[in-house]
Protein backbone atom coordinates (compact mmCIF):
# COMPACT_ATOMS: atom_id res chain seq x y z
CA UNK A 1 0.00 0.00 0.00
CA UNK A 2 2.08 2.88 -1.22
CA UNK A 3 2.29 5.72 1.66
CA UNK A 4 -0.14 8.94 0.56
CA UNK A 5 0.49 11.44 3.33
CA UNK A 6 -2.57 13.06 3.66
CA UNK A 7 -2.44 16.89 2.36
CA UNK A 8 -5.32 19.35 3.51
CA UNK A 9 -4.87 22.32 1.43
CA UNK A 10 -7.22 25.79 2.05
CA UNK A 11 -8.12 28.11 -1.17
CA UNK A 12 -8.67 31.07 0.12
CA UNK A 13 -10.08 31.90 -3.08
CA UNK A 14 -10.66 35.87 -3.74
CA UNK A 15 -10.60 36.78 0.28
CA UNK A 16 -8.34 38.88 2.32
CA UNK A 17 -6.08 41.98 3.06
CA UNK A 18 -2.99 41.48 4.36
CA UNK A 19 -4.14 42.03 7.93
CA UNK A 20 -6.15 39.26 7.80
CA UNK A 21 -4.23 36.71 5.52
CA UNK A 22 -1.25 37.21 7.44
CA UNK A 23 -2.74 37.01 11.11
CA UNK A 24 -4.45 33.89 9.68
CA UNK A 25 -1.24 31.98 8.84
CA UNK A 26 0.90 33.12 11.66
CA UNK A 27 -2.15 31.58 13.84
CA UNK A 28 -2.33 28.42 11.96
CA UNK A 29 1.74 28.18 11.78
CA UNK A 30 1.51 28.24 15.55
CA UNK A 31 -1.04 25.70 16.06
CA UNK A 32 0.99 23.12 13.73
CA UNK A 33 4.40 24.47 15.81
CA UNK A 34 2.22 23.88 19.24
CA UNK A 35 1.79 20.47 17.36
CA UNK A 36 4.93 19.20 17.23
CA UNK A 37 4.57 16.70 14.45
CA UNK A 38 1.26 16.41 12.26
CA UNK A 39 0.88 13.14 10.22
CA UNK A 40 -0.11 15.43 7.36
CA UNK A 41 1.03 18.33 5.13
CA UNK A 42 -0.46 21.65 5.12
CA UNK A 43 -0.95 24.14 2.30
CA UNK A 44 -2.26 28.04 2.09
CA UNK A 45 -3.52 29.23 -1.26
CA UNK A 46 -4.05 33.00 -0.44
CA UNK A 47 -4.92 35.34 -3.59
CA UNK A 48 -1.37 36.45 -5.36
CA UNK A 49 -1.36 39.69 -3.61
CA UNK A 50 -1.21 37.96 -0.65
CA UNK A 51 1.32 35.72 -1.47
CA UNK A 52 4.38 37.63 -0.57
CA UNK A 53 2.59 38.56 2.82
CA UNK A 54 1.89 34.94 3.85
CA UNK A 55 4.76 33.45 2.76
CA UNK A 56 6.37 35.55 5.28
CA UNK A 57 4.23 35.02 8.04
CA UNK A 58 4.40 31.01 7.39
CA UNK A 59 8.67 31.03 7.14
CA UNK A 60 9.78 28.29 8.67
CA UNK A 61 6.82 27.18 9.68
CA UNK A 62 6.39 24.17 7.58
CA UNK A 63 3.02 25.11 5.92
CA UNK A 64 3.15 25.26 2.04
CA UNK A 65 2.53 28.03 0.10
CA UNK A 66 0.29 28.12 -3.19
CA UNK A 67 -1.18 30.07 -5.96
CA UNK A 68 -4.60 29.61 -7.12
CA UNK A 69 -4.20 29.65 -10.81
CA UNK A 70 -1.37 30.08 -13.23
CA UNK A 71 -0.73 31.35 -17.11
CA UNK A 72 0.22 28.96 -18.78
CA UNK A 73 3.25 31.06 -20.52
CA UNK A 74 6.23 31.55 -18.62
CA UNK A 75 6.13 35.31 -19.71
CA UNK A 76 4.64 37.85 -21.72
CA UNK A 77 1.89 40.01 -23.15
CA UNK A 78 -0.67 38.68 -20.67
CA UNK A 79 -1.90 41.35 -18.47
CA UNK A 80 -3.35 40.23 -15.20
CA UNK A 81 -2.27 37.41 -15.42
CA UNK A 82 0.58 35.46 -13.38
CA UNK A 83 3.21 32.85 -14.56
CA UNK A 84 4.10 29.47 -12.28
CA UNK A 85 7.04 30.88 -12.61
CA UNK A 86 6.27 33.89 -10.70
CA UNK A 87 4.52 31.75 -8.07
CA UNK A 88 7.63 29.96 -7.77
CA UNK A 89 9.74 32.94 -7.72
CA UNK A 90 7.84 34.08 -4.62
CA UNK A 91 7.91 30.95 -2.77
CA UNK A 92 5.01 28.86 -3.90
CA UNK A 93 5.30 24.83 -4.63
CA UNK A 94 1.76 24.60 -5.62
CA UNK A 95 -0.65 25.85 -7.51
CA UNK A 96 -4.10 25.21 -8.31
CA UNK A 97 -5.60 24.68 -11.41
CA UNK A 98 -8.86 24.35 -13.25
CA UNK A 99 -10.49 25.26 -10.82
CA UNK A 100 -14.49 24.64 -11.85
CA UNK A 101 -14.77 28.79 -10.86
CA UNK A 102 -11.78 29.19 -13.43
CA UNK A 103 -13.26 26.83 -15.77
CA UNK A 104 -16.81 28.70 -15.51
CA UNK A 105 -15.90 32.39 -14.84
CA UNK A 106 -12.68 32.10 -17.67
CA UNK A 107 -13.85 29.90 -19.98
CA UNK A 108 -10.98 27.65 -19.28
CA UNK A 109 -11.24 24.02 -20.90
CA UNK A 110 -9.88 20.82 -20.16
CA UNK A 111 -6.76 21.91 -22.91
CA UNK A 112 -6.55 25.14 -21.29
CA UNK A 113 -5.89 23.51 -17.60
CA UNK A 114 -3.18 20.93 -18.94
CA UNK A 115 -1.44 23.57 -20.29
CA UNK A 116 -1.76 25.43 -16.96
CA UNK A 117 -1.03 22.47 -15.46
CA UNK A 118 2.76 21.57 -17.77
CA UNK A 119 3.45 25.36 -17.00
CA UNK A 120 3.19 24.36 -13.34
CA UNK A 121 5.40 21.08 -14.27
CA UNK A 122 8.14 22.97 -15.95
CA UNK A 123 8.74 26.11 -13.36
CA UNK A 124 8.97 23.16 -10.71
CA UNK A 125 5.38 23.40 -8.67
CA UNK A 126 2.97 20.64 -8.08
CA UNK A 127 0.28 21.48 -9.78
CA UNK A 128 -3.42 20.75 -7.75
CA UNK A 129 -6.18 19.36 -10.78
CA UNK A 130 -9.46 19.84 -9.92
CA UNK A 131 -12.42 18.25 -11.71
CA UNK A 132 -16.04 17.86 -10.62
CA UNK A 133 -19.39 17.26 -12.11
CA UNK A 134 -22.58 20.05 -12.07
CA UNK A 135 -25.45 18.90 -10.30
CA UNK A 136 -27.13 19.11 -14.10
CA UNK A 137 -24.57 16.67 -14.90
CA UNK A 138 -24.86 14.33 -11.84
CA UNK A 139 -28.63 13.96 -12.47
CA UNK A 140 -28.11 13.20 -15.95
CA UNK A 141 -26.24 9.89 -14.75
CA UNK A 142 -23.01 11.52 -16.39
CA UNK A 143 -20.37 12.38 -13.17
CA UNK A 144 -18.39 9.56 -13.72
CA UNK A 145 -18.27 10.07 -17.11
CA UNK A 146 -17.20 13.88 -16.51
CA UNK A 147 -14.73 13.08 -14.66
CA UNK A 148 -12.94 10.53 -16.45
CA UNK A 149 -13.19 12.82 -19.20
CA UNK A 150 -11.90 15.96 -17.18
CA UNK A 151 -8.93 13.78 -16.26
CA UNK A 152 -7.73 12.71 -19.36
CA UNK A 153 -8.29 15.90 -20.70
CA UNK A 154 -6.54 17.98 -18.00
CA UNK A 155 -3.61 16.27 -16.66
CA UNK A 156 -0.41 16.50 -18.78
CA UNK A 157 2.16 14.21 -20.31
CA UNK A 158 5.04 13.19 -17.56
CA UNK A 159 2.75 13.68 -14.77
CA UNK A 160 3.88 11.95 -11.66
CA UNK A 161 2.93 11.81 -8.13
CA UNK A 162 5.21 14.53 -6.95
CA UNK A 163 3.86 16.90 -9.40
CA UNK A 164 0.53 16.27 -9.44
CA UNK A 165 -2.70 16.06 -6.77
CA UNK A 166 -5.83 15.60 -7.69
CA UNK A 167 -8.95 17.16 -6.39
CA UNK A 168 -12.72 15.89 -6.89
CA UNK A 169 -14.73 19.08 -6.20
CA UNK A 170 -18.21 18.44 -7.59
CA UNK A 171 -19.55 21.76 -8.47
CA UNK A 172 -22.75 21.57 -7.08
CA UNK A 173 -21.00 20.75 -3.28
CA UNK A 174 -19.20 24.41 -3.68
CA UNK A 175 -20.14 26.73 -1.00
CA UNK A 176 -23.84 24.98 -0.97
CA UNK A 177 -23.58 23.24 2.77
CA UNK A 178 -24.22 20.22 0.80
CA UNK A 179 -22.22 16.81 0.43
CA UNK A 180 -22.12 13.62 -2.06
CA UNK A 181 -22.64 10.67 0.44
CA UNK A 182 -19.93 8.88 1.55
CA UNK A 183 -21.20 6.23 -0.76
CA UNK A 184 -20.76 8.55 -3.74
CA UNK A 185 -17.51 9.87 -2.91
CA UNK A 186 -15.65 6.66 -2.44
CA UNK A 187 -17.38 5.72 -5.92
CA UNK A 188 -15.69 8.93 -7.61
CA UNK A 189 -12.60 8.33 -5.76
CA UNK A 190 -12.01 4.67 -6.59
CA UNK A 191 -12.99 5.80 -10.32
CA UNK A 192 -10.28 8.08 -10.38
CA UNK A 193 -8.09 6.45 -9.06
CA UNK A 194 -8.86 3.38 -11.57
CA UNK A 195 -8.48 6.50 -14.44
CA UNK A 196 -5.03 7.65 -12.98
CA UNK A 197 -3.44 4.49 -14.53
CA UNK A 198 -2.52 5.03 -17.54
CA UNK A 199 -2.00 8.56 -17.01
CA UNK A 200 0.50 9.42 -14.51
CA UNK A 201 3.30 7.87 -12.96
CA UNK A 202 2.68 5.98 -9.65
CA UNK A 203 -0.88 6.21 -9.86
CA UNK A 204 -1.22 4.67 -6.88
CA UNK A 205 1.02 7.06 -5.01
CA UNK A 206 -0.93 10.45 -6.61
CA UNK A 207 -3.14 12.08 -3.79
CA UNK A 208 -6.83 12.83 -4.66
CA UNK A 209 -8.28 15.59 -2.40
CA UNK A 210 -11.91 15.77 -2.03
CA UNK A 211 -13.24 19.40 -2.14
CA UNK A 212 -17.07 21.03 -1.44
CA UNK A 213 -18.54 22.26 1.64
CA UNK A 214 -16.14 20.42 3.56
CA UNK A 215 -16.63 20.93 7.32
CA UNK A 216 -15.35 20.38 11.07
CA UNK A 217 -18.51 18.17 11.33
CA UNK A 218 -17.78 16.36 8.13
CA UNK A 219 -14.26 16.00 7.50
CA UNK A 220 -13.27 13.02 9.73
CA UNK A 221 -16.08 11.10 7.84
CA UNK A 222 -15.30 12.37 4.16
CA UNK A 223 -11.21 11.44 5.04
CA UNK A 224 -11.41 8.05 6.20
CA UNK A 225 -12.97 6.93 2.78
CA UNK A 226 -10.67 4.95 1.00
CA UNK A 227 -8.63 6.90 -1.78
CA UNK A 228 -9.66 10.08 0.07
CA UNK A 229 -6.00 11.57 0.64
CA UNK A 230 -6.87 15.03 2.33
CA UNK A 231 -9.39 18.05 1.42
CA UNK A 232 -9.31 21.50 -0.57
CA UNK A 233 -11.11 23.58 1.67
CA UNK A 234 -12.49 26.64 0.54
CA UNK A 235 -14.94 28.61 3.35
CA UNK A 236 -13.77 26.79 6.08
CA UNK A 237 -10.12 27.34 5.43
CA UNK A 238 -10.34 31.49 6.30
CA UNK A 239 -10.96 30.42 10.05
CA UNK A 240 -7.93 28.86 11.36
CA UNK A 241 -10.05 27.51 14.37
CA UNK A 242 -12.23 24.95 11.56
CA UNK A 243 -9.21 24.52 9.18
CA UNK A 244 -6.91 23.36 11.90
CA UNK A 245 -9.68 21.04 13.49
CA UNK A 246 -10.15 19.43 9.72
CA UNK A 247 -6.74 18.73 9.34
CA UNK A 248 -7.19 16.84 13.04
CA UNK A 249 -9.48 14.80 11.31
CA UNK A 250 -7.10 12.93 8.94
CA UNK A 251 -7.22 9.54 9.21
O1 LIG B 1 -13.98 25.24 -3.97
C1 LIG B 1 -13.60 24.76 -2.92
C2 LIG B 1 -12.16 24.60 -2.64
O2 LIG B 1 -11.39 24.79 -3.79
C3 LIG B 1 -14.54 24.35 -1.86
O3 LIG B 1 -15.16 25.47 -1.36
P1 LIG B 1 -16.07 25.37 -0.04
O4 LIG B 1 -15.26 24.59 0.96
O5 LIG B 1 -16.30 26.79 0.37
O6 LIG B 1 -17.31 24.64 -0.45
Amino acid sequence: MPDRRPLIAGNWKMNGLRADGTALARDLAGRLAAAGSAGFDLLVCPPATLLHAVGEALAGSGIALGGQDCHAAEKGAHTGDVSAWMLADIGCSHVIVGHSERRHDHGEDDAAVRAKAAAAHKAGLTAIICVGETEAERDAGEAEAVVARQLEGSIPQGADAVDTVIAYEPVWAIGTGRTPTVADIAAMHGMIRRRLHGLVASPDSVRILYGGSMKPGNAAEIMAVADVDGGLVGGASLKADDFWQIALSVR
